[in-house]
């Protein structure tokens, strides 16, 4: 509307915008860079950038970071219409691109009480055929690529029947439907079973009725689960590794930690030996501030009008929080580019700084109404998997290797461009 127009004019802008493409051109193959790059010349706490057609809040700050997660979270907790995400989630009945509202509401309560509360892991219990799990692989980096949230669909919407990015989707989701639809008539027709037992699946079956879900919604919420519960965990543990690869003298006090934390002659690290592990802790949260992979959030989108750093915002603004260039802002980190888990330990000045939203200029998992709900399923996943890759092995980069490549890809979850190898050491 021409009442938005004018608020949005008085928003610093970068120049340079184009007619129809607006800022799109300057974003670019790593937005998060590209972006963080404008905001320090023409927006450090917020700025307005177009998408295409679409008006987008940039937050760089903690304090806007803040402003928009917590003062005014309840205003900007919905997301923006995704049509790929209608396309793959059926209608965005996912968690993550459902608006704010009702549905989205239960959905929230059904992952926190039923699914992360308990320990279950998604791929644990998932059929292991041959050329399953890679097909998940693939599909997951589709998705991700799809979903990464600088696509043509979401900026023109008028064009989302033509591009291309919607017919990958179609084909996409009727893959997802075969692989969820085998797995959910497996579960459905398998006998009663001992809770301990119960994967994803049987949980989500098991309450299906008394939240009257459809089988669309099942596959929505399953499909997030895979998305979300795998490669940004996955991703987050190799940046560790090659961030330990890169800092000798980290690794060699991981190791001790590791080793030393765990009873003799006991063969795999268990979640009781986590507990003493604080380097552990502190190598992981460094692994995130440097390389969240939700490097922008999730986009969110604004239902009201609100006041954010003297700015009028209107209603249906998208916003987009820059949580990569948060953890390394030089005006809040000290040495931000350098990877020291010593700023987290007891004593040390980040020593209070958790990821639980709480602290604004370090939020992997967001912050907020929507902040990440698995959070604590992340974290112990995380902890486990390092801990015994660590404890069991002394890693090495194969001979004549130049070194760990730590350029960047960009998508739903920005991960390393080349494959970590290593070679593995018995202890
Ligand atoms: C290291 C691992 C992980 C990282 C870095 C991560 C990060 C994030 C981030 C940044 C968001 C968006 C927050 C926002 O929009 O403001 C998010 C949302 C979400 N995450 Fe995670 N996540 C991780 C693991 C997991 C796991 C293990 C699960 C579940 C199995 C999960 C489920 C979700 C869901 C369902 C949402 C959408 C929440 C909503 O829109 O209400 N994530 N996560």
């Amino acid at each position: 509307s021409s009442r938005a127009e004018k608020l949005y004019s008085k928003l610093p802008s970068p120049p340079f915008k184009l007619p129809l493409i607006g800022h799109l051109h300057l974003v670019g193959s790593l937005p998060h860079v590209a972006l963080r790059d404008l905001a320090t010349k023409h927006g450090p706490d917020v700025m307005l950038i177009r998408l295409g057609v679409v008006p987008t809040l940039v937050v760089s700050s903690p304090r806007a970071a803040k402003a928009v997660l917590r003062t005014y979270d309840h205003l900007f907790a919905s997301r923006p219409h995704s049509p790929v995400g209608d396309i793959l989630f059926s209608g965005s009945t996912n968690i993550a691109f459902a608006p704010y509202g009702d549905y989205w509401r239960q959905l929230r309560k059904i992952v926190t009480t039923h699914l992360l509360s308990a320990r279950k892991a998604v791929l644990g219990r998932l059929p292991r055929e041959a050329g399953r799990n890679k097909m998940f692989r693939e599909l997951l980096e589709i998705n991700s690529k799809l979903l990464g949230g600088f696509i043509l669909t979401d900026f023109f919407p008028s064009l989302a029947r033509l591009d291309m990015a919607s017919g990958k989707a179609v084909k996409q989701k009727k893959i997802w439907d075969d692989l969820l639809d085998d797995l959910i008539d497996k579960h459905a027709s398998k006998t009663v079973m001992d809770e301990d037992e119960q994967d994803f699946i049987d949980v989500l079956l098991s309450v299906q009725q008394d939240y009257g879900l459809t089988k669309d919604n099942i596959k929505a919420i399953l499909m997030d689960m895979f998305e979300a519960g795998t490669d940004t965990t996955y991703v987050s543990l190799d940046y560790a590794m090659a961030e330990l690869m890169r800092n000798p003298r980290a690794m060699t006090k991981l190791q001790a930690e590791v080793r030393s934390c765990v009873t003799k002659g006991k063969e795999m690290v268990t979640e009781e030996d986590l507990a003493s592990m604080s380097y552990l802790k502190a190598v992981m949260k460094e692994a995130m501030r440097l390389h969240p992979s939700g490097a922008l959030l999730i986009p969110h989108l604004s239902v009201a009008d609100c006041e954010v750093e003297g700015y009028a915002i209107p209603s249906g603004t998208r916003l987009m929080v820059n949580a990569w260039a948060l953890g390394r802002d030089p005006t809040c980190w000290e040495n931000a580019e350098e990877f020291m888990p010593e700023r987290f330990l007891e004593g040390a000045m980040d020593a209070a700084c958790d990821f639980q939203g709480n602290d604004f200029r370090f939020l992997p998992f967001g912050s907020g109404r929507r902040i990440c709900p698995g959070i604590t399923f992340a974290a112990v996943t995380f902890e486990i998997i390092l801990a015994n890759l660590i404890y069991h092995f002394n890693w090495e980069l194969p001979e004549g290797s130049p070194g760990v490549d730590m350029t960047e890809e960009y998508g739903i979850d920005v991960h390393r461009k080349v494959k970590l190898l290593l070679v593995p050491r018995m202890v």
